[in-house]
Formats: structure tokens, C-alpha cells, sequence
């Protein structure tokens, strides 16, 4: 992926994201929260006992909360006057026995939310990697990888936040809010209005500040997304920049994006730093109003001391919530930007799909004609135009021309990586629009210049070709494919690690794996992007007999770069700009004097001599 090297451009932050359909410019409305809480709770269903019992604990932390300034009161009113000493004991036990439920229950409700968010954590981000699996090419041609990886990692990390921590203090707030509220109107009906006469005030307060907040996390979380992005592509390719000595350059643009994070997270705190504030008054304001007019209620003889003292402290417990509904509106907010972003995933659609009524493409030829096929990657400007080519069956056929003429393109039509715009690709006739996709792919092997391996054993990167092989079938593909000796001669064989992209390996010996990797699959069709890069004649020795045995006796489209592939394919089609100027074998072209000898001297300006003779 190339999205951050702008090396001349200025550096702007969070392209393709959150302003339009993903990565496309088209406009998506923002998730709603009520949606977030929706979809939270799809997912938390299913542990629905985990939540009963964490709601009962919530409801019994609420009902002890409550009974402890009603002892409180007791006391005041009726202990001290009356001098009951007896009573004293028990009023200690209560509050330490209520102390100690109070514990228990809150142990046990967080755990039990930690399960829940977990487990709802556990299923969207799982959600997540299989709908992105399932995307098209072009979706991660659009997309930059650092920023998809920070949506599964950071975004859904921070719903986690929201779902165990910040959606237990907003239900036992709820209940504890409600309950004292109740309580209070039942006590003192004139106060408690005058009290919630704040409220609406804290309300509004919190919506103003809710909207600014949820677009500064979200500029938190894009610029996070930006840096995970540039620490993905830099790491990929330190080599490179090593070896154009570009270390400084690459802090400097790293220091960019991490200066824009750490502007977004200032601007947050400031929000915050502002709005608790607020919130802090307009408590302050109904403490006052409880004084003045408890007290004013008290010496008039209308309320006893200890319903004002419990009063206060009920007080505190429905400011309580308030104070950490600032704190959770936070954390709402912020998990609703990240909502947001996990959303523009799920809500994008692949745009090859299969037709409800696909059929299952029975074992193939390999048959392949392209039938007046457009084709465009994004924008205007065609790749391919009214473009016919066929590829007979259990042959050899070249693709050679300059580069960017749309050999990579042509070959990633066949396995349906990318739909044309019209026209029409068979398979033994059965166009590809019409077959289920995987019956399609399994029945096609590419190899490809572009070499990945996974992290695991040479053996797991093999099998990777068919998961049912045996041992001894892998072994045969890595025989097949020149690498066995190679493998055992390595102490653990095929149980030897490959490090990140195979590093311990020669380019040579991760070529000859991933041709093993396509024989042990077995493929009908062959896809062939050879690689540019010349190997010592060794290597090329060795993996030009690898390639023989892969290619034998299948249909092969062979982006040729090799002198011996070119000769020994049965047509070769010479592309130019998406059009075919000539096609032939290696001999025939030679003979015209074409564009294909004139490609052909630049390419092996010493071979051609002989080729020509042979
Ligand atoms: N993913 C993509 N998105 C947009 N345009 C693309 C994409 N891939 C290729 N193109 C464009 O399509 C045209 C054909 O590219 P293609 O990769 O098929 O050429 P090629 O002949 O395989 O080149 P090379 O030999 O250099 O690999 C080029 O103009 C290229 O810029």
C-alpha cells in the first residue's frame, strides 16, 4: 500500500475516512448511539444470565446504598434523643455489614460485566475480521492497512471500555438515581423539584458538550489510525529505508502524526477539562438549595435535622451519577466514534457477490475467453476496452508488454478479484458471473512475484495449498517444486519457523515454497506472475524445473518475464495500453519484427542471437 508516501505533498491527516462512503467520497449518516447500544446488546444476549445477575447485584448495591443514610437518620432522630445505647450496636453492624454486601456485590457485578463486555468484545471484532475477509480487493486497494488494523484493534477496544466499565456505573447509576429521586419526592416534594430544576440545565450541558466531544475522539482515533498506518508501512520497509538512508525523514513524518494525535487528545481533555466544571456548579447549586431551604424548612419545624442530614447525603448519591455521567458520557462518546468507524467496515458491501441462483463450476478444462471486456478501477480511464482474448486449455499462454500495458489486470479478472464493467469471461463456458465464487477460486493457483508467506513452518506455509494433505503429499509438492532439499537440510525441516514474511529465507527458496504451495493445491489453472527479480543461474536453474512441474499440463496465463517461459509458451499475446498488437509463438513474432522483437532485444539484448537460430 502506497497511502502515506506523499513525500512532496503536505501531510493531511485521515484521508478517505469518516467523510464519505468508506474510502469512496459517498456520504454515510453517523451511527447513532442508540444504534451502538443496540447492536451491544445483540451481541450481549446471548450471555443474558451473566447480565440478570449483574443487574440484581446492581439493584442490591442501589437498595444498600440507600439504607445506609436512613440509618444515619435513625440515629439523628431517634437513637440520640431517645439515648438508646442498645440500638448502637446494632446501627454498627448495619453499616458494616452493609459496607461488606456492599463489597461482595460489587465484586461480583464487575466481573460479571468484565465477562459480558468480553464476550461482546470477543464477537465484534470477530464480526468484523470475517466481514473484512470477505471484501473485495478493491476495498483494501482503497484502504490503507494501518488504519483497517486500527479499527480492529483500537476502535473495538474501546467499545470494550464502554461495555464492562462505563455500562455497569451507567446502570447502577440508573438505578441508584431512580430510586433516591423516588425517595426523595416521597420525603420532600418541593425540595427535590427545586433540586431537579438543575437537571434539565445538566442535560443541555451534556448534549453541547456530547456532539464536540464524539468529533474530537474521533479525530483521536483517526490520527491513531494514522499512526499505526505509518508504523505499519514503515516497519514493513525498513530495508528501504535503511538503504536510502531515510531513518530521519521517517521520524520527522512519524513525529507529524503523532503531534496530530497529541493535539486531538489535548483538545479532548480540554472539552472535558470545561465541561466537569460546569457540572461541579450546577451540583453546587442544588447543595445550596438543600441548605438554604432544608434549613429554612427546619427551623420553621417542618423537617427534623436528620431527614436534612440524609437529605445531603442522598444529595451526593443522585449527584453521584451525575458526576460520573460526565465521566461515561466520555467514554459514550468516544466508544460512539469508534462505533462509527467500525461501522463504515460492516457497512460496506462487497460488490462481487455471488448471484443467488450461482451454481457449484463443475471440474474445469481451463477453457478461458475474455469476450469484449471493459474494464476500469476507479474513475474513467478504461484499462481494458472491447478486449478479447482466449486461453486454451491445458496450454501455456504469455502475456508480455511494456509495464502498466494491464497484464496484472487481465489476470486478476480470472479468479474475480475485480468485475469487468461489461463484456463477459468464461471458464468452458460457464461465465464467471454465474459460478459459486469458491468453486471458481479453488479450482485456480496463482503465484505471484508479490511473495507472502505466513508466519508458522515451512511445512503450515505449504499445506497452506490444501489443509487435508498428508505429510508425505507435502512433501512431494516441496519435492516437485525443488525446495525439499533445501527444507531438510535445515535441522527442524518442515517444522522450521519462518519469521515475519519468511525472512529467514533467500528469494529463491521463498519462490520454490509458493510453488509448492500452488502444486500441493493442485489447481486447473495456473496463474503466473513471474518475477523480475534475476536470481544466481543456480537458483534459476531450480526453479525454472519447479515452474515445469507446475505448469504441465495445465491451463496457464503466465505474466512472462523469463526467456525459457516465453519460449516454451504455446501463444504469446503482446499487450500495449489494454489492446493486444500481436500474438504468436515465440518464433512467428520473432519473424515479423514487431513490437514484440523490439521488447524482446531490451529484455535479453545477448539471447536473442541464439533464441533467433533455435
Ligand atoms: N488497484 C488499482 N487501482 C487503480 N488502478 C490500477 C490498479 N492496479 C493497476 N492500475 C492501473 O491499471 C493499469 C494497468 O496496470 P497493470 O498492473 O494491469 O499493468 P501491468 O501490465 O501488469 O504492469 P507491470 O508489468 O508494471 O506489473 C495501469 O495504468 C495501472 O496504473
Amino acid at each position: 500500500m502506497s497511502g502515506n508516501a506523499n513525500p512532496t505533498g503536505a501531510y493531511r491527516p485521515g484521508r478517505g475516512m469518516g467523510m464519505g462512503r468508506f474510502g469512496t467520497g459517498e456520504k454515510v449518516k453517523p451511527a447513532s448511539v442508540y444504534g451502538m447500544f443496540a447492536r451491544i446488546y445483540q451481541h450481549a444476549r446471548q450471555v443474558w444470565r451473566a447480565i440478570a445477575l449483574a443487574v440484581i447485584c446492581v439493584i442490591c448495591v442501589s437498595l444498600l446504598e440507600f439504607i445506609v443514610p436512613q440509618l444515619t437518620r435513625y440515629t439523628i432522630d431517634q437513637v440520640i434523643p431517645g439515648k438508646q445505647y442498645d440500638k448502637l450496636i446494632y446501627i454498627g453492624a448495619g453499616v458494616l455489614g452493609s459496607a461488606l454486601a456492599l463489597g461482595l456485590l460489587r465484586y461480583l457485578s464487575t466481573s460479571l460485566m468484565a465477562t459480558i463486555g468480553q464476550t461482546v468484545l470477543y464477537k465484534f471484532r470477530n464480526d468484523l475480521y470475517r466481514h473484512m475477509q470477505n471484501l473485495d480487493i478493491a476495498f483494501f486497494d482503497r484502504n490503507r492497512t494501518g488504519d483497517l488494523m486500527s479499527r480492529v484493534t483500537n476502535d473495538v477496544g474501546i467499545l470494550q471500555q464502554l461495555i464492562s466499565s462505563s455500562m455497569m456505573q451507567l446502570f447502577t447509576d440508573f438505578f441508584t438515581f431512580t430510586a433516591i429521586a423516588v425517595y426523595m419526592l416521597w420525603i420532600d416534594w418541593r425540595l427535590t423539584l427545586l433540586l431537579l430544576a438543575t437537571f434539565p440545565l445538566m442535560i443541555m450541558t451534556t448534549r453541547l458538550f456530547g456532539k464536540r466531544m464524539r468529533s474530537s475522539f474521533r479525530k483521536v482515533q483517526e490520527s491513531v489510525a494514522d499512526v499505526s498506518d505509518h508504523l505499519q508501512n514503515s516497519l514493513t520497509g525498513i530495508r528501504l529505508i535503511k538503504s536510502f538512508t531515510k531513518e530521519e525523514y521517517e521520524s520527522e513524518r512519524f513525529s507529524e502524526r503523532t503531534r496530530i494525535n497529541m493535539d486531538a487528545n489535548i483538545q479532548v481533555v480540554r472539552l472535558r477539562a470545561a465541561y466537569e466544571p460546569i457540572i461541579d456548579f450546577l451540583n453546587f447549586v442544588g447543595l445550596a438549595i438543600v441548605l438554604v431551604f432544608g434549613a429554612w424548612l427546619a427551623m420553621r419545624g417542618d423537617m427534623s435535622v436528620g431527614t436534612i442530614v440524609a437529605f445531603i447525603a442522598y444529595l451526593r448519591l443522585l449527584q453521584n451519577p451525575i458526576r460520573h455521567f460526565s465521566r461515561i458520557i466520555n467514554s459514550v462518546q468516544q466508544s460512539a466514534a469508534a462505533y462509527e468507524r467500525i461501522m463504515e467496515v460492516m457497512n460496506t458491501k462487497a460488490d462481487i457477490v455471488e448471484k443467488a441462483d450461482a451454481v457449484v463450476l463443475p471440474p474445469v478444462r481451463g477453457h478461458i475467453v475474455f469476450r469484449d471486456v471493459d474494464f476500469v478501477y476507479s474513475g474513467d480511464a478504461k484499462v481494458l476496452s472491447g478486449f478479447n482474448l482466449e486461453l486454451e486449455a491445458g496450454r501455456i499462454t504469455a502475456l508480455v508488454g511494456s509495464s502498466g500495458s494491464g497484464k496484472t489486470t487481465i489476470a486478476h479478472l480470472i479468479p474475480r478479484f475485480y468485475d469487468p464493467k461489461s463484456g463477459d469471461i468464461t471458464i468452458d463456458g460457464h461465465s464467471l458471473k454465474d459460478v459459486k465464487l469458491e468453486s471458481l477460486r479453488e479450482q485456480i493457483g496463482i503465484v505471484s512475484q508479490d511473495i507472502v508467506l505466513f508466519n508458522g513452518t515451512i511445512g503450515e506455509n505449504i499445506r497452506y495449498g490444501n489443509a487435508n494433505a498428508s505429510d508425505e503429499e507435502v512433501i512431494a509438492a516441496a519435492r516437485a517444486a525443488n525446495a525439499d532439499t533445501f527444507i531438510s537440510a535445515f535441522p527442524d525441516g518442515y517444522e522450521t519457523g519462518i519469521g515475519e514474511r519468511g525472512v529467514k529465507l533467500s528469494g529463491g527458496q521463498k519462490q520454490r515454497i509458493s510453488i509448492a504451495r500452488a502444486i500441493l493445491k493442485n489447481p486447473r489453472i495456473i496463474i503466473l506472475d513471474e518475477a523480475t527479480a534475476s536470481l544466481d543461474s543456480e537458483s534459476e536453474q531450480h526453479i525454472q524445473e519447479a515452474l515445469a512441474v507446475l505448469l504441465k499440463g495445465r491451463t496457464c496465463l503466465v505474466i512472462a518475464h523469463r526467456l525459457s517461459t516465453i519460449q516454451q509458451a504455446d501463444r504469446i499475446y503482446v499487450l500495449e495500453q489494454g489492446r493486444i498488437l500481436e500474438s504468436g509463438t515465440h518464433e512467428e513474432l520473432l519473424r515479423i519484427q514487431g513490437r514484440y522483437s523490439q521488447l524482446y532485444e531490451l529484455q535479453f539484448p545477448q539471447a536473442e542471437a541464439g533464441a533467433g537460430a533455435g
